[in-house]
């Protein structure tokens, strides 16, 4: 008798009772060729939540995209829509509204029919089909060009009604590829606007949203889901996620972030209250993100601008020499050298240049009043 044991990975939330999730993806692996372009991925959205994909270059988010939208085939695990099982199913069975960077619309046609397009294939009828063409350029502000062809409209306005164009069909699921990254930096800042507002206009829709950046996910996103290397490698709410990364690779990549030697001063939780660790000639409290023994080795976690300048002989600082200041516009970013942990850059941003040396002189460096986030070491490439 075969006494094997199959476990399965649960595909709903998890939650007995609780609604399946909108996207649930479990142990997802694609592969091409030789290379692994995703590899045992699980995530699963709430309806009307929204999780940016956040990662470098070749991490793997547009595969797994991809791979929601039925565009390509997994070589392992499966894909589901509100509990429905669609890892097989052709993209256009999905319901799927998608959005890529380049807009792909079709040079052909003019725009009401570029978004008249899914709900044409869908064979709704010819009235119904009019007023969500007008409802769905109404809601991307573009209700009066429905006639021009897009080759009339600027870049911010094609991916206005490649938007559209996916919210036709009113989909469920709305699954979006660095939708602003070909456009300039003006235009993508309005457009990301017009994506917090249209999300507020969507509470039911489920979004993914592939970016590699990180202004374009902490603007948008309930959650965030770091990639590296194909795979998943932290995930949580926005806040949290910045506020306390888990690790050097996400705390560097979601903002900018000192990483700080210290040395875990006694054995603490993860979450312990009381944990405190070595940071050059200090001992600080520290937010374990995960438990250490003592004389652990790890790494702190500041912001730059939760640093403060002071005078280099001022008790609690960390003393350094400041070695570049430069103007960002509404703070100046100074950097600095520590005597202690000897050679460490730290980036500091302050509102003015009142009390700050000249370059070359001692400075003092002072961490924020509640405890940095300590984290292991190692992992940012
Ligand atoms: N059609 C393909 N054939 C072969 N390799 C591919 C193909 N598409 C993607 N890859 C590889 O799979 C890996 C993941 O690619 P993917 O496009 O998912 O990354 P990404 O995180 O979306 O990157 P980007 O931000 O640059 O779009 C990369 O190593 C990439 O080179």
């Amino acid at each position: 008798m075969d006494t094997s044991v199959v476990i399965e990975r649960p595909t709903g939330s998890g939650v007995a009772g609780a609604p399946p999730p909108a996207i649930g993806i479990t142990g997802l692996t694609v592969t091409y060729g030789k290379v692994t372009a995703l590899a045992d991925f699980d995530l699963q959205v709430a309806r009307g939540e929204t999780v940016a994909l956040l990662g470098p270059s070749g991490s793997g988010k547009s595969t797994a995209l991809k791979a929601v939208a039925g565009f390509l085939r997994p070589s392992a695990g499966r894909v589901t829509l509100d509990g429905r099982d669609v890892t097989h199913e052709p993209p256009n069975k999905r319901g799927i509204g998608v959005v890529v960077q380049n807009y792909a619309l079709f040079p052909h046609m003019r725009v009401a029919d570029n978004v008249a397009f899914g709900l044409r294939a869908r064979r709704v009828p010819r009235a119904e089909t009019a007023r969500r063409v007008t409802e769905a350029l109404d809601m991307v502000g573009m209700e009066t060009y429905g006639r021009r062809y897009p080759r009339e409209l600027s870049g911010g306005q094609q991916q206005r009604v490649a938007i559209a164009r996916a919210l036709a069909i009113r989909p469920p699921v709305l699954l979006l590829d660095e939708p602003l990254s070909a456009l300039d930096a003006t235009l993508r800042s309005d457009l990301l606007g017009e994506l917090q507002r249209l999300r507020a206009d969507l509470p039911d829709v489920a979004i993914l949203y592939v970016t590699h950046d990180q202004t374009e996910a902490l603007a948008l996103a309930d959650r965030i889901a770091v990639m590296r290397d194909a795979r998943l490698v932290d995930i949580d709410t926005t806040d949290r996620l910045y506020r306390r990364p888990p690790s050097e690779f996400t705390a560097s990549f979601l903002g900018a972030a000192n990483l700080l030697p210290a040395r875990v001063a006694g054995p603490c939780a993860a979450d312990a209250a009381d944990a405190r660790a070595h940071v050059g000639p200090l001992t600080v409290p520290v937010d374990p993100a995960r438990a250490f023994r003592a004389d652990d080795l790890a790494t702190l976690v500041a912001r730059p601008h939760t640093l403060t300048i002071a005078e280099p002989e001022a008790p609690g600082v960390l003393r350094g020499v400041l070695t570049g200041t430069q103007w960002r516009g509404a703070t100046y970013r100074l950097t600095c050298v520590l005597d202690e942990p000897a050679g460490t850059e730290v980036r500091c941003d302050v509102a003015t240049m009142d009390g700050v040396p000249a370059l070359g002189a001692p400075v003092g460096v002072r961490l924020p009043a509640e405890p940095c986030v300590l984290v292991p070491v190692g992992g940012v490439a």
